[in-house]
């Protein structure tokens, strides 16, 4: 398979000795849309810099397009890159802006000029060519930046938080014309947020760093339900977490004994769970299911074998739809379950017993 993007045990290690990026590995298809997320000094930019050519890398292997490209200078790859800040000419206007970049490769004049009437016109930026962009708002800035790296047709768009500047509103309309223009062109995308709701919003795939190293890289619906590090459960979504120490199997899935009693959930990352290991139920917020304390026991049982943990309802608001609950454990824990206004309506009551219970399948078991 050819890869439009591949990293191979990449590293890179700063001159003062600081150690940003760990064994990287990635591959990347052509047309996909990555995000790498995670906390601030994850080495999330280092990264994007070292596809770019902006930076150097320690050791490992750069491919692109099946080509090795460690060595090669910034212009002579075939990436674009958007800035946060956009980087552009304030004293040049929109057209010439966006025209720069075809100039410094020498297109001769009336190719380039068609080019940057194409791509003016297919990101709405006609009106305002002649513009100074010092007088434009974020959201035009943002496009017209968007603009001059895709003019110059690159093979992989590098974006390093490049809706950060803008405000929430804004943010998300961009989101979504980002996502079509990606559809539309065709074009790999790499991009670099620490905001989990864009990046599970926009990509195909999403690779999380912590300190240097990928923890998982997934799709966004399998990182949310099957988080497979403490890391990644606790970063990502909104996650109940019951420690506790396998005392077997049955089905498929880890009986683990907790605080709770026996509590099971699947073993996804297919890992050696013998009896007496420290591992953890990793249990999604929506994968719980609040049942009130007057169930029978039978039907308890059918329906969710022992995973049913004693609670008492603290609080029920309703927004929208989705009903939103607050539940208090024994222990004096407190977690966060939401679910459709239908389903819970005229079931529950707040300062009522309930059970926080869940099929096993919908839960996973990692170490811990
Ligand atoms: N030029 C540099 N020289 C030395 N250390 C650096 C340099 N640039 C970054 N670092 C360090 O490398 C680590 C990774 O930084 P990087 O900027 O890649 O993280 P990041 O995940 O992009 O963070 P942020 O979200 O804050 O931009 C951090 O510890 C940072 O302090």
């Amino acid at each position: 398979m050819a890869y439009d993007l591949q990293l191979t045990n990449v590293y890179k290690t700063y001159d003062n000795g600081t150690p940003a990026v760990i064994d990287f590995n990635l591959d990347v298809e052509k047309g996909e849309f990555i995000a790498f997320l995670g906390p601030s000094g994850c080495g999330k930019s280092t990264t994007l810099r070292m596809i770019s050519g902006f930076e150097t890398i320690t050791s490992g292997d750069l491919m692109i397009r099946g080509k090795r490209v460690n060595d090669q200078l910034p212009e002579k790859r075939p990436t674009s890159m958007i800035f946060q800040n956009y980087a552009l000419f304030p004293h040049m206007n929109v057209r010439q802006n966006v025209l720069f970049g075809l100039e410094v490769k020498n297109m001769p004049r009336d190719q380039a000029n068609r080019k940057v009437d194409e791509i003016l016109e297919k990101l709405g930026l006609s009106a305002i060519a002649n513009m100074p962009t010092a007088r434009l708002s974020g959201g035009q800035r943002q496009r017209i930046a968007l603009a001059r790296s895709l003019v110059v047709e690159p093979d992989i768009l590098l974006l390093d938080e490049p809706l950060g500047a803008l405000d929430a509103n804004l943010r998300k309309s961009i989101q979504n014309e980002l996502k079509l223009l990606q559809r539309d062109l065709g074009i790999t995308f790499v991009f670099v947020t620490h905001a989990q709701s864009e990046a599970l919003a926009l990509s195909d795939r999403i690779v999380v760093m912590n300190a240097g190293r990928i923890e998982q890289i997934s799709p966004p619906r399998e990182l949310y339900t099957r988080p497979c590090s403490q890391f990644v459960a606790r970063f990502i979504g909104s996650n109940t977490i019951l420690p506790g120490t396998v005392v077997g199997q049955e089905d498929g899935n880890v009986i683990l004994q907790t605080a709770f009693g026996h509590l099971t959930g699947a073993n996804r990352a297919g890992v050696d769970v013998h009896a007496g290991r420290e591992m953890s139920i990793i249990l999604p917020a929506e994968a719980v299911d609040l049942v009130p304390a007057d169930v029978p026991e039978d039907e308890m049982r059918a329906n969710f074998g022992s995973n049913a943990i004693s609670c008492t309802i603290e609080k029920l608001q309703i927004v929208g739809h989705i009903m939103h609950m607050i539940v208090r454990f024994a222990d004096g824990n407190q977690i966060n379950v939401e679910g459709h206004v239908d389903k819970y309506r005229d079931r529950l009551k707040a300062g009522s017993r309930a059970f926080v219970a869940w099929n096993p399948s919908n839960a996973t078991v990692i170490d811990n």
